[in-house]
């Protein structure tokens, strides 16, 4: 299915207005955001899906100096909203005038006027507008007043609660990618475009493909299990460290550095996905090269068997 991403809100075309409109700032496209989305289109499954999402997410915004907490910047966001059904994304600017905007104003001028929306549809906790002044309650009557269907969307839940992207950045930063995968129904993946490092990775017999975090979400610095995701889509099991490579002095960026199984080729320059599997180890600082290679030959070992590969 193809999915059209809009990157601003005036003068759409037809084709990307009138549909039914999931809203949210959608971090992940978990399983309860999902849910939210299946809701969505079987209530109206007449017209085309969309979803409404800001970006900036509205707290890179507001806290610009808050460590990166992404789990899906835009591009991996809208592949997962693609791949839930969504023939178009608005990925609204998260401005200063879109944050000052009263949640009756964002309503008239954004989704009736600009989408045109037929049918909204969010889960039970969304809140928007100005210091987040507009609720479910104040949303339905809105929609009501307009003729325009809502449906909300009671939390998917597991044992230990409510699905949320709080609880999957928990789980990742505290070393439980299985767990992250659990709730997003899928491994949690990190998107980036491979750069040149300092060429020692192949003097150790260990070359990995770095990416930097950016403004992904920072989980648990070690070593992992990983299957990488190259450009042409092919998927290669691998082992991962994210971190700063203590033992060279330490880099003041974290990088996530790949080392992709009975692969040889050049990736520089290529857009890759990391997905992360599970967690082997912490990172460590080692008493020299030869001690770090003995501790990437057994981790390889051990991601392999963890892999099948
Ligand atoms: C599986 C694996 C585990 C690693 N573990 C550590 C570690 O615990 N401590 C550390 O300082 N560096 C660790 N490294 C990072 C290496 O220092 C790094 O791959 C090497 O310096 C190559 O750098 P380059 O890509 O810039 O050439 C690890 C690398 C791999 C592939
Ligand atoms: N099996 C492999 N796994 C990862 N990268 C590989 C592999 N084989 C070749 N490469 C290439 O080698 C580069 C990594 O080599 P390395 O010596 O670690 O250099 P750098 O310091 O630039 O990362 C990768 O970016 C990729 O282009």
């Amino acid at each position: 299915m193809t999915c059209q991403v809009w990157t601003g809100w005036h003068g759409l075309p037809a084709a990307a207005r009138g549909g039914t409109v999931a809203l949210g700032n959608l971090d992940g496209v978990h399983r309860g955001h999902r849910a939210v989305l299946a809701a969505a289109h079987s209530a109206r499954p007449d017209l085309p899906l969309a979803a409404l999402t800001f970006e900036p997410h509205p707290r890179e915004h507001f806290r610009p100096q808050d460590p990166p907490f992404r789990l899906t910047l835009l591009p991996a966001k809208a592949a997962a909203l693609a791949a839930a059904g969504c023939a178009h994304v608005h990925a609204v600017p998260f401005d200063a005038a879109l944050a000052g905007m009263e949640a009756e104003a964002f309503c008239d001028t954004v989704l009736h006027e600009a989408l045109g929306a037929r049918h909204l549809a969010c889960g039970a906790d969304f809140a928007f507008g100005h210091r987040r002044g507009g609720d479910v309650a104040f949303l339905a009557r809105w929609a009501e007043r307009r003729g325009i269907g809502l449906t909300v969307v009671p939390p998917v839940s597991d044992a230990a609660g409510p699905i949320s992207s709080t609880r999957i950045r928990r789980a990742l930063q505290d070393g439980y990618p299985d767990r992250a995968a659990a709730l997003l129904g899928r491994d949690w993946e990190v998107r980036g475009e491979v750069f040149h490092g300092d060429r020692l990775g192949r003097e150790l017999g260990w070359p990995t493909a770095n990416v930097w975090l950016g403004r992904h979400l920072e989980p648990a610095r070690g070593v992992y299990a990983v299957v990488a995701v190259l450009a042409d889509g092919s998927l290669v099991p691998g082992v991962a460290n994210v971190g700063r490579r203590p033992t060279l002095g330490g880099d003041p960026e974290t990088r996530l550095e790949t080392h992709l199984f009975d692969w040889f080729g050049d990736l520089y320059g290529q857009e890759i996905g990391i997905r992360l599997h599970r967690f082997l180890r912490e990172d460590a600082t080692f008493d020299g090269l030869d001690a770090l290679k003995a501790a990437i030959a057994s981790d390889a070992a051990r991601a392999r068997a963890v892999l099948g590969a």
